[in-house]
């Protein structure tokens, strides 16, 4: 029987100050509609300062989580964010074994923290150009991300092109073997978002909210790309929309929340919590 709503299911890590991984993702999910479900890659002791701690989940344990959900509910598109370890990486890559041939895969390369906290090793990024790229339907680095990307490419020659210009880093990119290349602008004045689809290159335009709160910002942006695949938009559809929730996700974020970068808050002004003296003004 088809599902009632599409399944997304987010393989990323906890962010235990609730602004961006797996938390970032739910809330993501839920607003674009779709029934979220998670395999959790390693628990952050995070806030908006910093990260103090991350313990990563054993590897067979996220390969469970896959294999659990996908056998009962279904997976109508995948987000992949934090890996961390080497080693995850080639656990994740065992997982989505258990998920049907042709799931749209969308892969945030989540390196750092907005807070500056280092989230991947050396060794697990290389894992990521190797076993991974190659699978995806979209990657979404930011500008940061995609020069560290691009750099290993030009090492394994697949661009002689220059690395400042976005576009081209796009392109370079896209010779790691994603469908689909989205570098992420919230690094750049503009923010624009780049896309690239093998032919042709799309600026993705939008306002830009320099006063707004951003943790979680590129967490938001794949989940809400990855969750419009799997409601049957194209791939630069999903990265348009996707652009808007992030934006929007920024300028309604909490910027008093924590010490640090604000969370973004995807939900915005649709959703107010019911007080005590809200409940009594309207009975
Ligand atoms: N200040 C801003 N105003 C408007 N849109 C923004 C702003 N900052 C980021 N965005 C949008 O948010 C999305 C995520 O981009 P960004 O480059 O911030 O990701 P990121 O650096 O991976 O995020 P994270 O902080 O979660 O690591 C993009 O669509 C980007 O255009
Ligand atoms: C767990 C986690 N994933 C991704 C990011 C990137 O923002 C973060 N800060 N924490």
């Amino acid at each position: 029987m088809p599902r009632p709503v599409p399944a997304v299911l987010s393989i990323a890590g906890s962010d235990s100050g609730g602004g961006a991984g797996i938390q970032a993702d739910l809330k993501a999910f839920a607003r674009c509609g779709v029934h979220g479900m998670t395999a959790i890659t390693a628990l952050t002791a995070q806030s908006t300062v910093g990260v103090t701690g991350i313990h990563p989940v054993p590897g067979e344990f996220i390969i469970e989580q896959v294999r659990t959900v996908a056998a009962d509910i279904g997976v109508d598109a995948v987000k992949i964010g934090m890996l961390g370890t080497a080693e995850t990486v080639r656990a994740v890559r065992e997982a989505l074994g258990h998920i049907e041939d042709g799931v749209p895969i969308v892969i945030d390369p989540v390196m750092v923290a907005e807070s500056g906290a280092v989230l991947l090793d050396d060794e697990a990024r290389a894992a990521i150009v190797r076993e991974l790229l190659p699978l995806a339907t979209v990657i979404t680095p930011n500008l940061p991300e995609a020069r560290v990307l691009a750099a290993g490419a030009e090492r394994a020659g697949a661009t002689e092109r220059g690395r400042d210009d976005v576009e081209d880093l796009a392109r370079a990119l896209h010779g790691l073997g994603p469908a689909n290349v989205v570098v992420t602008g919230g690094h750049r004045d503009e923010v624009t978002d780049v896309f690239f689809d093998g032919t042709s290159v799309t600026l993705l335009a939008g306002e830009r909210h320099p006063d707004g709160a951003a943790h979680g910002s590129g967490c938001t942006h794949s989940s809400a790309l990855a969750a419009h695949l799997a409601l049957g938009f194209s791939p630069q559809e999903a990265a348009r929309a996707a652009r808007r929730l992030a934006s929007e996700a920024v300028r309604d974020g909490h910027r008093s929340i924590g010490r640090g970068p604000g969370p973004v808050n995807v939900l915005g002004v649709a959703v107010r919590a019911v007080t005590p003296d809200r409940l009594a003004r309207q009975a």
